[in-house]
Order: structure tokens, then sequence, then C-alpha cells
């Protein structure tokens, strides 16, 4: 399964680039994980700014991809339950695109075009954790489904 995160915001600390690559490298050939940052945009308003990233967002999204965004307003799962969400989006054969937005958050329009928006804590969450922590729990989600020691119950 092809998992690309979509993510506003670059020249992260060396910290976050490390512990984000440090999960990435874990994941198997067959689970492939591509970062593909956006330069995050400045304008008059958080409206504007965020519908000026809204549009880079959407073009970001690799074809036929389900849209997952990350949103403190969204649902949370257990490790079991995202371990078997994506299960189910891996039986869809599609490849899967998480979003992560910038300082102003995510634009309707992007989140009127997701299929499941996740939540990883009821906290607001710098991007930049959201980003790692992502990517931990992706791995752990599929060491779960691997059977991987990684994950102890
Ligand atoms: C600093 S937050 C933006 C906060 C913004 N005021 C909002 O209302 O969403 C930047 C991004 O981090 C992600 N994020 C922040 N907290 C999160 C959480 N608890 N769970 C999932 N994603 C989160 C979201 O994608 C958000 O757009």
């Amino acid at each position: 399964m092809k998992l690309t995160l979509i993510a506003v915001g670059h020249k992260m600390p060396g910290w976050v680039n490390e512990a984000f690559a440090e999960y990435q490298r874990r994941f198997p050939p067959d689970w492939p994980f591509a970062l593909k940052e956006l330069k995050p945009e400045t304008a008059d308003s958080a409206a504007q700014t965020k519908a000026r990233e809204a549009d880079k967002i959407l073009a970001a999204v690799p074809k036929d991809a389900l849209l997952v965004t990350l949103d403190e307003r969204g649902r949370d799962l257990t490790t079991k339950a995202l371990a078997q969400q994506l299960e189910r989006w891996q039986l869809d054969a599609r490849p899967v695109a998480f979003v992560i937005g910038g300082t102003e958050g995510l634009d309707e329009r992007v989140k009127a075009a997701a299929h499941f928006s996740l939540r990883l804590s009821s906290l607001t969450l710098p991007h930049m954790l959201v980003r790692v922590l992502l990517a931990e729990q992706l791995y752990r989600a599929w060491s779960v489904l691997a059977g991987h020691p990684y994950h102890r119950e």
C-alpha cells in the first residue's frame, strides 16, 4: 500500500527530520511512505492563507488516493482500530494520502474532500509533532498487521 504524507511546512528543524526519517525508513518496500512538504503561504487573512494552501494540498494528492486529514476535531482510533482501518484501505487497493495543515489549519475545501479525518489527541498539537507522531503510529499499525514485535498488547 502506498502512503503519502502531504505536510504544510518546510525547512523543519533537524530533530523533526531525524525523528520522521527514523520511522519512515522502517516501512517495508510494499508500504512505501513518501513525504511531500509544501511551502506555507502567507496572505492577508487566515482564510486566504488556508485557501492558497488548499490549492497546493489538493494538487499534491496522488491520483485515486484516499484522502485522510489530520485534525484535532476528527475521529480518534485505538492502535488496533487504526491498523484495521489501514487494512480496509489496503483492500481498496488505493493509495492513501494523509494531510497535515499549517499554522492556520486546514481549509474547508480540504476537509470536504477527505474520506476520513483522524485525531491524534484532543489537544492542538504543533504540526511538526503531528508529522512525527503520525509516522510512528502508522509504523506501529503496520507492525500490528505484520505481527512484528514492535507493538506489544
Ligand atoms: C497548529 S495545527 C493548526 C491548528 C488550527 N488552529 C486548527 O484549527 O486546526 C496544524 C495542523 O496540525 C494538525 N493537528 C494539530 N493538532 C492535531 C491533533 N490533535 N490531531 C491531529 N492533527 C492535529 C492539523 O492537521 C492542523 O491543521
